[in-house]
């Protein structure tokens, strides 16, 4: 199985044999994605090729579970671009590309939004007038849902509990940044909204804001609605505040004093930290708490300041552990909040899914074969 990730800006791949990795890899700044999928399957020996697995990060209402790719499903991706200005047309180009290159071989796309499609009504609803928003299709998706998925399915095994009892919020720190509520495995709430911009600070975007700063920019700045949708969601965030989008070079400056820096890093603690807050509320109780993905995963002082002060609600971050390497708890031995740091596998997640619905397709034809016989 082949499973292709293609992103706002990248492109990654992994080959599978079974269980097993036999390739992948990784093209970074991406501009032209026929091109780029060209030379991934160029490198690649895709003889005997049983599936390809496609990120698509926008599912809109239809599509709530992993779904085999046809012309009338990619009709309906392209429906939804105007919700995923940045990632749905790269996820409809690894499409493409791979329809022209492999026919024959059965495609699934795996949506980001799927897992929150369990978010309860007065989670994914704006208050804002009702018939509009019917109208108009506004409704929290959430995204990074593979991410989320995977991630809280690795804290309930590190745990050794079984997933339906745990209750856990997994902080996906990327590119792009979300925070997920997550109890017994489900969905409950989701920083991202509408779509990618909304909730925790990230690279290039900013999250969360008054939308009145969208009226006045348009009104007093004289900015055209096309060049507030760029400013928010590429020069924004950490670039707009210290005009770097890496964390890794935010915090190299701040080890130097650099105020620019400095209050970058304070900024986007202090949103995971109020995600933290909200969401342990709205869960009642709370079990563990997970960083995963670039940021989540490497930046050990985003982990200690986002949870810092945070001792009498039970969660603490153990210097020395939050100091190591790959999947681990981080919180001290009998802390009531257990704190982890788990390397996402969004790869391997959409290829789960993806062989789950093929196996239940064979599963239905050969009922159906069964029935005519
Ligand atoms: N060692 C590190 N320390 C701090 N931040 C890091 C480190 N490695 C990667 N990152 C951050 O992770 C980000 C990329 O995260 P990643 O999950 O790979 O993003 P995406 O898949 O959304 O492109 C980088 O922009 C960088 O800020
Ligand atoms: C949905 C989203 O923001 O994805 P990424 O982090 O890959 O940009
Ligand atoms: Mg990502």
């Amino acid at each position: 199985m082949l499973v292709l990730n293609c992103g706002s800006s990248s492109v990654k791949y992994r080959l599978y044999d079974k269980d097993a990795t036999v390739d992948k890899g990784l093209l970074e700044r991406v501009t032209d994605y026929d091109a780029a999928l060209y030379e991934v399957t160029a490198r690649l020996d895709l003889s005997g090729l049983g599936a390809v697995g496609h990120r698509v990060v926008h599912g809109g209402l239809r599509f709530t579970e992993p779904t085999v790719i046809t012309d009338e499903v990619v009709a309906a991706v392209e429906g939804l671009v105007p919700l995923a200005p940045l990632h749905n047309p790269a996820n409809l180009a690894g499409i493409a590309v791979a329809r022209r290159l492999l026919p024959g071989v059965p495609q699934v796309a795996v949506f980001d939004t799927a897992f929150h499609r369990t978010l309860p009504e007065a989670a994914a609803t704006y208050a804002i007038d009702a018939a509009v928003a019917r109208e108009h299709g506004i409704h929290r998706y959430g995204f990074h849902g593979t991410s989320h998925a995977y991630v809280s399915r690795r804290t309930a095994d590190l745990l050794d509990r079984p997933l339906e009892t745990v209750n856990t919020i997994t902080l996906h720190l990327g590119n792009g940044a979300s925070a997920c509520a997550v109890e017994g495995g489900r969905s409950v709430a989701t920083s991202m909204g509408l779509t990618p911009l909304e909730g925790l600070v990230m690279g290039t975007r900013s999250g969360d804001l008054d939308p009145a700063v969208i009226f006045h920019l348009r009104r007093t700045a004289g900015l055209g609605v096309d060049e507030i949708d760029d400013l928010l969601n590429h020069r924004s965030g950490l670039l707009g505040l210290a005009g770097v989008g890496d964390m890794r070079e935010i915090l190299s400056r701040r080890a130097t004093g650099d105020p620019a820096a400095t209050l970058a890093f304070d900024v986007y603690c202090r949103r995971i930290k109020s995600y933290v807050g909200a969401y342990y509320a709205l869960l009642g109780r709370l079990d563990a708490i997970t960083f995963t993905a670039g940021v989540g995963e490497n930046a050990a002082p985003v982990r200690a300041e986002s949870l810092a002060g945070l001792t009498r609600l039970g969660i603490e971050v153990d210097t020395e552990r939050n100091d190591g390497r790959g999947e681990r708890i981080i919180s001290p031995d009998g802390a009531p909040i257990t704190v982890c740091v788990v390397p996402t596998d969004e790869e391997l997640e959409i290829a789960t899914q993806t062989r789950s619905v093929l196996l239940g397709e064979r599963q239905e034809e050969g009922q159906r074969d069964q029935h005519r016989e």
